[in-house]
């Protein structure tokens, strides 16, 4: 049993009181046989009127249990032990609880749990059942048994933050006897026990955070101190005035980098708020400090639409930014690597392969890695490995709560650009069923004729890349019938880098009007000229995934639409998650919204990174606890220090690398 408690993170008597009931079943009624439905969870009493073996490949008993009113109902089990061949007759009242389904002669139990009821020490049960998670080989009897004798011994529970709450809070033990032992109803979310845990939680995540960070506080890094003269030169060649925002963000980062521990920084800003200019800024000060900078993109198209700014913002302040991808050539590599590894060249920009074995930086200072949410700790880790405690500064768009950042991003600092520069207008924002085509190609001739470009975003089909591609060729095809004067791109992501690069470029150029593509498109691309997109099977995307999506057009001056087009019929989910694209265009509250829809492991990957995760406490709910976790926190390391690890081990468990604190 030990082996298969183990993956569950269950290793002491302790952690059996913190794996909680997933639900709860209430057995204290009984059920009218007569009026049990298919599906439903049920107990009942009844009279045994039959059992009857059935020899086969798989014997099986069935019982026929009757009620006063001459309802019967079958009952199946394929072993026969114990008790049941010694006791069970014709005659006997029996209790069974199960879930009901439908049988070969009405309804009927599969291997329901009995207890015979004209015993004398039969009694119905007094409260509700807790059902808990289980795996292979634990049976609920077993959780049940195990939390019992648990619960026995909960005096000796530490439960350090009793005296630190104010009154009313229960003390832990009261609250794990409520979780596992509900009495009568079943513990909501806002149940006084449910908050106490997940306060304790969320308190236990703060003190293994700070501990991080004390520890990261420790550890050298470069200091990269510098007057800041490229970024004064910079600023005043820019055709647009920094918003108050990006400079306060640059501040922030300014006063990481000048110190002597190292930075992990992440920045949060919405679509379009001018996250690569923070990113420049901070560049701009490694290198004029004699470090070099190493920017990371997610895709090849990121990498080079990145590099290509970087290289019109840095060419008046006499500085040169180099490309590594993963398909260049090992002719093109060698003098970049050399380059990089002689410290020559200071900044370069690149896919995954500016880590790969056989890249050395002679003088590395910062990362900078674009659009976190694709990478995970693990590869976070990696990439740190090649310098000596370079600073990290990473961007992204996707909004998280503050819980939820704690929990995932637990080893960063976050500043967030919260305004966008002035004169963004919002996207207006149609959905339209795809059978109203016709309308939308003359939309797109008036929009054309008005010399702006346009987005067409073809869906990935139950995912596969063949599929897509079809898709996004079969549109093309369409798109050139229909528009034969028009000059249309297509890219997908089957193509050859450098043709897609090119066919990038003609877009990006305004040789092409139209760009037909995949979901490639998604994050980043920068073309200030397309006014309109429009996106094939909107009904098939996330919420997040179209709000970045429609970030890819208004980022100019003009007016700009986004078209979501939908195949009828559209689902309820489907229906209110358009409803929420097209009446908001505030990226915190959208991805608020695609939590409160999905969850936080589908909308961040939690579950494939095996990050961190929250237990009890729930991200969008219980940020309100956040407000007294810092200072109960202070007040805990002050009064009993020993404390804090004890809590750390309690809710993180083994996921802690560092160990006890304190
Ligand atoms: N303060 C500003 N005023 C006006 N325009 C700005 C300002 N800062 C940046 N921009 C411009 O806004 C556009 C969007 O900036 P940027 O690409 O950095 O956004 P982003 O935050 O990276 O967005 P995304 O997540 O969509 O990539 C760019 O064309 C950029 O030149």
């Amino acid at each position: 049993m030990a082996a298969r408690l183990a993956p569950l993170g269950i290793v002491r008597v302790e952690d059996l009181l913190f794996h909680l009931p997933s639900r709860y079943q209430d057995r204290r009624q009984l059920h009218a046989m007569g009026r049990l439905q298919a599906g439903q969870e049920a107990a009942v009493l009844g009279e045994i009127l039959d059992i009857r073996p059935q020899p086969g490949r798989r014997p099986q008993w069935c019982v026929v249990l009757g009620d006063d009113r001459g309802a019967v109902l079958q009952l199946r089990f394929f072993h026969w032990v114990g008790v049941m061949r010694s006791q069970w007759r014709p005659g006997r009242r029996l209790w069974c609880f199960g879930e009901v389904r439908v049988g070969g002669n009405g309804l009927e139990m599969v291997h329901p749990e009995w207890q015979l009821a004209d015993t004398p020490d039969f009694c119905l049960p007094d409260r509700l059942t807790p059902f808990y998670p289980s795996v292979a080989g634990i049976t609920q009897a077993h959780w049940r048994a195990w939390t019992d004798a648990a619960l026995a011994l909960s005096d000796e529970l530490l439960d350090p933050l009793l005296h630190l709450l104010p009154a009313g809070w229960p003390s832990l033990k009261a609250s794990l006897y409520r979780l596992h032992r509900s009495a009568d109803a079943v513990p909501g979310d806002a149940d006084p026990a449910r908050q106490r845990l997940a306060l304790d939680e969320l308190l236990a995540h703060y003190l293994a955070l700070r501990e991080e960070r004390r520890l990261r506080r420790c550890l050298p890094a470069p200091v990269l101190a510098a007057p800041g003269a490229y970024w004064e030169r910079l600023r005043q060649t820019l055709p647009f005035v920094p918003t108050a925002a990006q400079l306060r963000v640059i501040a922030e980062i300014r006063a990481d980098l000048g110190a002597t521990a190292p930075m992990r920084r992440l920045v949060q800003g919405d679509v379009g708020s001018g996250k690569t200019l923070v990113a420049v800024a901070a560049l701009l000060q490694a290198v004029e400090a004699g470090y070099q900078v190493a920017l990371m993109a997610p895709t090849e198209i990121l990498a080079r639409q990145l590099h290509q700014r970087l290289e019109d913002w840095l060419q008046n302040l006499g500085l040169r930014a180099g490309l590594l991808l993963g398909s260049c050539s090992a002719k093109e590599r060698r003098p970049l690597l050399r380059a990089l590894a002689d410290g020559e060249l200071a900044i370069v920009c690149g896919t995954q392969a500016l880590f790969q074995e056989g890249v050395d930086y002679a003088r590395l200072g910062l990362v900078i890695i674009d659009e976190q949410h694709r990478f995970g700790v693990e590869q976070r880790r990696r990439l740190m490995a090649k310098g000596s405690m370079p600073h990290l500064l990473i961007l992204t768009a996707t909004p998280i709560p503050r819980t939820l950042a704690m929990t995932l991003h637990a080893d960063l600092d976050l500043s967030v650009i919260d305004s966008l520069p002035p004169g963004r207008q919002p996207v207006a924002t149609v959905v339209l069923p795809d059978t109203r085509r016709d309308e939308l190609i003359a939309r797109m001739r008036n929009v054309l004729a008005e010399g702006r470009q346009i987005y067409w975003v073809c869906q990935l089909i139950e995912n596969s890349e063949l599929l897509e591609l079809q898709a996004a060729e079969d549109s093309y095809t369409e798109l050139c019938r229909a528009l034969p004067e028009v000059r249309i791109g297509l890219v997908h992501g089957r193509l050859p880098a450098e043709e897609k690069q090119r066919r990038m470029r003609d877009f990006v150029g305004g040789a092409t009007q139209i760009l037909v593509a995949t979901t490639v498109i998604e994050v980043g691309v920068d073309v200030p000229a397309a006014s309109l997109m429009i996106i094939e099977h909107a009904e098939r995307l996330g919420l997040s995934q179209l709000h970045q999506l429609r970030g890819r057009v208004g980022r100019g001056a003009t007016q700009s639409a986004c078209i979501l087009l939908y195949r009828p019929p559209l689902s309820a989910r489907a229906r209110q998650r358009l409803q929420v694209i097209r009446s908001s265009h505030d990226g915190f509250f959208i991805a608020r919204k695609d939590l409160e829809m999905r969850g936080p492991g589908e909308l961040l990957g939690v579950r494939q990174s095996g990050e961190r995760a929250l237990r009890v406490a729930d991200p969008l709910r219980d940020e309100a606890l956040l407000e007294i976790v810092p200072d109960l926190g202070e007040n805990l390391l002050r009064t009993q220090p020993e404390a804090a690890g004890v809590l750390i081990r309690r809710w993180l468990g083994s996921s802690v690398a560092y160990g006890d604190v304190g």
